[in-house]
């Protein structure tokens, strides 16, 4: 038992999916964790498992360490009953508001960080609410002008341009400011929150063969190659856009601590493909520590038993480490910049 530093918050997400039954499974390993949920819904879900889980509410003052079996429970309440794998729009509110008692945590000090279990996006938006993941979420909610989604799995970091938008829409966003934006967080982080002295960070182009000197596209060479050139001058390791196709090969991925890729679906494939199951999310630039799991909310398989906690798993230790390392170093992020 750990209980010399403030636990993480796990935010148990979309009730229907995998992440309330995850929070249960998980409950045997005694993790320095608080869990965010209503809860009853978890201890429905491990009835339905079969899992024999004692429930306490947190209580900061109380808390002396986790115990196995046992979860410490934030408790927001459901809006109506939960059905595994049955989306309801109604419990889109007490989605996000278990996403905010995290990270007021957090801000507080109450939490060490924060891990987040997969939400519906589809489902928020359904219910009027405009949402478009958890990465933009708590930007908006600490006024945080620009994170990075980042990923790490499979031995490979892959880092993000932009990230829940219309592929038509991509190029567009793609901007100099943009990307400038990003790399410096990419490399701010890798050394502050990883200790990443250096950090070598190779850029995706983002057209096949990275524009093909111009032949296949020109954003390679009138928005990527002038910041790419002038981040170098300032002394960052940051590479020329390089053909996508190649960029994950193993001979490439030794030369560097990070990719970055354009878009979503140009870097998470791979990433998955290497570590589906195993991998972790992590939001660059926050002002707090959040990491998440690598999967969505398997609707297919909520109430079975049969979700894998390995990434939710992956992500507690992640987010510990990472609180570690701010222990070691001089305090949060956001106060030493
Ligand atoms: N961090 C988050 O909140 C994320 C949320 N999502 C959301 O999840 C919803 C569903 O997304 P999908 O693309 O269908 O992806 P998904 O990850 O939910 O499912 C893809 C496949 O992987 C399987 N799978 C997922 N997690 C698993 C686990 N822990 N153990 C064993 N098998 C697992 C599912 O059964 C399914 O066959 C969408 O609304 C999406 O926006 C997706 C990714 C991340
Ligand atoms: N594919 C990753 C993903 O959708 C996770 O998004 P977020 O909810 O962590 O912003």
């Amino acid at each position: 038992m750990n209980v010399r530093y403030a636990p993480l918050v796990i935010t148990a997400g979309e009730p229907a999916g995998i992440g309330p039954e995850l929070c249960v499974q998980i409950a045997a390993a005694a993790l320095n964790v608080v869990v965010v949920a209503d809860k009853h819904l978890l201890q429905q879900r491990a009835q339905q498992l079969g899992i024999d889980l004692k429930i306490r509410e947190w209580d900061r003052a109380k808390w002396e360490g986790a115990c196995a079996g046992r979860l410490d429970v934030i408790h927001v309440p459901l809006a109506v009953p939960s059905v595994a794998g049955e989306l309801n729009a109604a419990n889109s509110p007490y989605v996000l508001e278990t996403l905010r008692r995290a990270l007021l945590g957090c801000q507080s000090g109450e939490f060490s960080g924060m891990v987040t279990a997969p939400v519906h996006k589809g489902i928020i938006n359904d219910a009027g609410i405009p949402f478009s993941g958890h990465t933009e979420f708590l930007a908006e909610l600490t006024q945080t002008p620009q994170v990075v989604m980042m990923l790490a799995g499979g031995g490979m970091r892959v880092a993000l341009v932009t990230t829940h938008m219309a592929l038509r829409d991509v190029p567009d966003a793609i901007t100099v400011e943009l990307l400038a934006r990003v790399l410096r967080i990419i490399h701010r982080d890798l050394a502050c929150r990883f200790g990443v002295a250096a950090p070598r960070i190779l850029v995706a182009g983002l057209n096949p063969h990275a524009g093909e000197g111009g032949h296949m596209g020109r954003e390679e060479i009138e928005v990527m190659i002038p910041v790419l050139d002038r981040l170098r001058a300032e002394g960052m390791n940051v590479s020329q856009p390089l053909p996508a196709d190649t960029l994950f090969t193993q001979h490439k991925l030794s030369t560097c601590d990070c990719v970055l890729t354009m878009y979503h679906d140009q870097g998470l494939p791979v990433l998955k493909h290497a570590s589906f199951g195993q991998g972790v999310n992590i939001t660059l630039g926050l002002p707090v520590i959040r990491t998440s799991v690598d999967h969505g909310t398997a609707l297919d398989l909520a109430g079975t038993g049969r979700a894998n906690s390995g990434s939710l798993l992956e992500a507690i230790l992640v987010a510990a480490q990472m609180a570690q390392f701010e222990r070691l170093s001089s305090g949060p992020l956001h106060e030493r910049t």
